[in-house]
């Protein structure tokens, strides 16, 4: 149990649960192969049964860490940070965004989109969940969309998502990792088919980086 001034300062967004910090290279998505440094923040309900982070879901693992202590290590590396988790919109991202915009960082964020979107942005990566769809402001603001693709029926959920997020959104099927043998090739077809998705690969696994 937190003390009630930390869970104050949490419920604010000033203190977050910080599970891991490191500087790599954006493996997914829009931004593939550019160096970034991750915060993964601790917390998510979602319950993705191939989530490959499940460490993160509970935040009471996670000690309670000020935004301050977050954003001073941050800067020391690139001028890009990834806010991850956990999922971090079941946080107020407002206090960590503003510092970290105030210190002339491109702020990025991966989400699940559900919980309402707090903080502010300069790129957004909406990767939706059937447990738990995303909220509609992430629909709107969501400068990607990357859809896991675990079955067959992940493609027809891919499509349904890409008729409910904006139409500026860039489109991604990324294999769920323990299926990616069977499910790349469907991928591969399914995009030559319908041109208006990408391929996304979780390069850095293959990379073996972090
Ligand atoms: C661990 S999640 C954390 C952020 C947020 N909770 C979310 O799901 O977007 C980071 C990214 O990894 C993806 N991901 C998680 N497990 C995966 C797996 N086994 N294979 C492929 N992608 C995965 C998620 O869909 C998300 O795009
Ligand atoms: N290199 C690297 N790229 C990533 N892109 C999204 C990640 C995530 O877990 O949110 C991730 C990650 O964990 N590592
Ligand atoms: S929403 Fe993200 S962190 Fe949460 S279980 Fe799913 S993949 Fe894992
Ligand atoms: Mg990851």
């Amino acid at each position: 149990m937190l003390s009630k001034e930390i869970q104050l300062e949490v419920n604010k967004g000033a203190m977050l649960p910080l599970m891991e910090e490191f500087y790599t290279i954006q493996g997914e998505g829009f931004h593939t192969g550019t160096a970034a440094y991750f915060i993964r923040i601790g917390g998510c309900d979602v319950g993705c049964h191939w989530c490959d982070v499940k460490e993160s879901w509970n935040a009471e693992l996670h000690p309670p860490t000020s935004i301050d202590h977050i954003v001073d290590n941050v800067s020391k590396y690139a001028d890009t940070v990834v806010v991850t988790g956990g999922e971090p919109l079941s946080w107020d991202m407002s206090l960590l965004t503003s510092r970290l915009k105030d210190k002339n960082l491109k702020v990025h964020i991966e989400t699940s989109g559900a919980y309402p979107l707090s903080g502010t942005w300069d790129w957004i990566c909406l990767s939706p969940k059937k447990n738990k769809l995303p909220t509609e402001t992430v629909y709107s603001a969501a400068h990607e969309l990357k859809v896991i693709i675990h079955n067959k029926h992940d493609f027809i959920f891919a499509e349904e998502q890409a008729e409910l997020v904006n139409d500026k959104a860039i489109l991604f099927l990324q294999p769920e990792w323990s299926k990616k043998e069977e499910m790349t090739p469907l991928i591969v077809e399914y995009v030559m088919n319908n041109p208006k998705w990408r391929v996304s690969l979780q390069t850095h696994k293959y990379l073996n980086i972090p």
